[in-house]
């Protein structure tokens, strides 16, 4: 069975986009009701080299039915989103999915970076997965700083190949998903030189092994990292080269070309080879959402079926739901998942339109696309992942067990805080945007997310109890911030500091700047969604929306109350208004939190957690989880006899 994939030879549409999108409802059934995509042994209890074994069988098996599916006109490639991302994906994969990247990187790079008739050469095989190809950027002495990248591909006129090396250890790829045994090609980012000099790094596309037998090509040296915190069956791999020559036409070519002399062509910017990286940045937003929908209803719904305490001395153990101290724990989270929902959505569009744009060789709007991918990325996936973490932490102990499903989730969205760019260094980029568009206001109403920045200044924000208020007082802050740092730059350059140094020395505020920045965007969409939603849901339903943007606005303003108190007009009054404000939602979602988990319509299967299922038969099936043990099988195991025993003895 094959995908059909026609390469459009007219312009080079954003098929990631469609790659991408959801036309139709999922058919879940589909797949969660194939006994062969159950474990039947739960992964816990498998080897490190089993659980990769296993990961890679129902890796094969789930894209086959996807690719079964496109052939019978079941959906597109719209459904590969939804077997790749946090919530079917993470059901059947938990410990990740070792052909991931060959999805996620590996073709959108084809078709981001190749030509078109590169395209036509590559997309039809990996389409077909007569190929599966992993990226590889990340080394093992640089992830962030790409410009450092050691791996260099040397262009020979004479042969018209390019020679690819890992001149130092360091030079080695690693942590790319699938590359230690899964891949047979990858995309490989490496400085490119020809003619004598280096012109940056470029992608190439390389074979890593044997399309038969699998076994690595001459001067490939490959295997996998490790354990890791999570995500062990992903199959994150090492990859270094002693002279492998590849054709000329192995560099992808759609930006920058190297003639068969060695000429090179120069790319309309630098900067449309991080293309990729845009891309999964945009849709990681989706997926911290997604990952913080699931531990929120694992939470909730435990949190409505354990009795703990007691609120009054005479009265029976109450919910822990009706603890408000577990209600803040809860409950803005359960915002967060509608917030972070809404600025994907919202995200996935603008990054549609800016890449159309980009193929005309608009590239205008491509920085602001660019800032604005990294600090919704970076914001979404750190609440994500404290979220994830606090929601753990509210189910005590259970929280702790695998069966929970909350450890293995928390280790799959805390590590997108890392990968596709580590956070801190996506909202420096972020900053350096803004500090730029500071000192320049003069295009800044152009930009329809920092707009704002034109007049948020010197504008009055009486303090109101209000979310258009809690948005200005955003504005205003982080106006405020940028305003600020940037004084402290150019103070320090004042004072003889370089600009790198006096940047440097300002980080600090410039990260903080950039995430009051990005809050004021998820509130921003948070409420212009609802409004949109307002006129068309009933009233119960548009009451509740609001409750859940008033609650995610005033914890975002609480979370800020500091600089609230530095560049706004608000008073200490006015925070324990906010206090209030926050204590009388969180009362007012009480009756609907398990009505609104529900709401985000995850099947048990999907769920995977022992706490969050539906019918809430939490002791039970925690009680069944213990007996797949292995060490349950037996009453008496053997270390007794060979250790335990003659240990006793001994200290008789
Ligand atoms: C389905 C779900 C399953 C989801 C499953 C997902 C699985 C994913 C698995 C993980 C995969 C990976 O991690 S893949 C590897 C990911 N690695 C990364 O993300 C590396 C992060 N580092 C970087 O991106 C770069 O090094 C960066 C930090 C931006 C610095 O780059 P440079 O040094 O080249 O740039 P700078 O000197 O800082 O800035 C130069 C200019 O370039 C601009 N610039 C920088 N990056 C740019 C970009 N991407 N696009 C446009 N413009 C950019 C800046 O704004 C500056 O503009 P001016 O100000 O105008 O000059
Ligand atoms: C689970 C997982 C999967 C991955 N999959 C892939 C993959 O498929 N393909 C791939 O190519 N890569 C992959 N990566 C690698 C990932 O992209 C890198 O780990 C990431 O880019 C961070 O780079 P690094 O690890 O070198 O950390 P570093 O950049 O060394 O960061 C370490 C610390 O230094 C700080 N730092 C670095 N630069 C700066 C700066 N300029 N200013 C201030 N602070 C700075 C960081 O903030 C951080 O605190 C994966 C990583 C993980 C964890």
């Amino acid at each position: 069975m094959s995908a059909k994939v026609v390469v459009s030879k007219r312009r080079n549409v954003n098929r990631q986009a469609i790659f991408l999108i959801t036309l139709w409802p999922f058919p879940e059934d589909f797949f969660l009701s194939d006994p062969e995509l159950k474990s039947k042994v739960p992964l816990e209890y498998l080897s490190h080299k089993e659980k990769y074994e296993e990961a890679v069988r129902k890796a094969c098996l789930l894209f086959r039915k996807v690719i079964q599916l496109q052939n019978e006109g079941k959906g597109g490639m719209d459904n590969f989103r939804e077997v790749l991302g946090g919530q079917l994906g993470s059901a059947i994969l938990p410990d990740g999915n070792p052909i991931t990247l060959h999805y996620v990187m590996f073709i959108p790079t084809l078709m981001g970076q190749g030509t078109i008739e590169q395209q036509a050469e590559w997309i039809q095989k990996a389409w077909n997965c007569d190929i599966i190809g992993t990226y590889a950027q990340t080394e093992l002495g640089h992830g962030t700083f790409i410009r450092g990248l050691e791996t260099v591909a040397k262009y020979d006129p004479k042969t018209e190949e390019f020679v690819l090396h890992s001149p130092t250890l360091t030079a080695y790829k690693w942590w790319p998903g699938g590359l230690g045994h899964s891949a047979n090609y990858a995309v490989v980012v490496a400085q490119l030189y020809t003619q004598g000099k280096c012109h940056g790094i470029h992608p190439f596309v390389v074979q890593l092994r044997d399309e038969e037998t699998h076994e690595p090509l001459p001067g490939i040296k490959i295997g996998e990292i490790g354990c890791k915190l999570g995500m062990n069956s992903t199959n994150n791999g090492y990859l270094g080269f002693d002279n492998v020559r590849i054709p000329r036409n192995y560099m992808l070519m759609k930006n920058s070309q190297v003639l068969p002399d060695g000429t090179y062509v120069k790319s309309p910017s630098s900067k449309l080879t991080y293309g990729t990286m845009i891309f999964v940045r945009v849709v990681l937003v989706q997926d911290a959402a997604t990952y913080l929908k699931k531990a929120s209803i694992i939470a909730t719904r435990y949190s409505a079926i354990r009795h703990q305490s007691q609120i009054k001395p005479d009265q029976p153990e109450p919910q822990i739901l009706d603890y408000v101290t577990q209600q803040y724990k809860l409950f803005p989270n359960i915002a967060s998942c509608f917030a972070f929902q809404y600025a994907a959505t919202w995200l996935w569009d603008t990054y549609n339109n800016i890449t159309e744009e980009l193929e005309t060789g608009q590239l205008d709007n491509l920085p602001e696309l660019h800032a604005t991918a990294c600090v919704l990325k970076a914001v979404s996936t750190a609440d994500a992942a404290q979220g994830v973490e606090m929601l753990r932490l509210a189910c005590g102990g259970h929280g702790y067990m695998t069966a929970s499903n909350l450890p293995s989730t928390y280790g799959l969205v805390t590590a997108m805080c890392t990968y596709e760019g580590e956070n801190t260094v996506l909202l420096l980029q972020t900053a350096r945007f803004l500090v730029k568009m500071w000192q320049n206001k003069t295009n800044v109403y152009k930009l329809p997310t920092m707009k704002y920045l034109a007049t948020a200044l010197n504008r009055a924000t009486p303090f109101e109890k209000s979310v258009e208020w809690v948005i200005a007082a955003l504005q205003k802050t982080a106006a405020g911030k940028i305003d600020l740092a940037n004084r402290h730059l150019n103070e320090r350059v004042a004072k003889g500091q370089s600009y790198e140094d006096a940047w440097n020395n300002t980080s600090i505020e410039l990260v903080s700047a950039a995430e009051v920045h990005g809050r004021t965007i998820i509130v921003e969409q948070f409420y212009n969604t609802v409004q949109g939603y307002k006129s068309r849901v009933s009233k119960e339903l548009g009451t509740v929306l609001e409750q859940l943007l008033q609650l995610y606005a005033v914890n975002a303003a609480l979370r800020c109350t500091g600089d609230f108190l530095r560049f706004t007009e608000v008073l200490g009054k006015d925070i324990t208004v906010l206090q209030t404000w926050l204590e009388e939602l969180l009362s007012q979602i009480r009756p609907n939190a398990v009505g609104l988990v529900d709401s985000f319509d995850m099947r048990d299967e999907i769920l995977s957690s022992a706490l969050g299922c539906y019918d809430g038969n939490v002791y039970e099936r925690l009680f069944n989880e213990a007996q797949k043990s292995p060490l349950n099988a037996e009453p008496v195991n053997k270390s007794y006899n060979l250790y335990l025993k003659p240990f006793i003895k001994a200290q008789l």
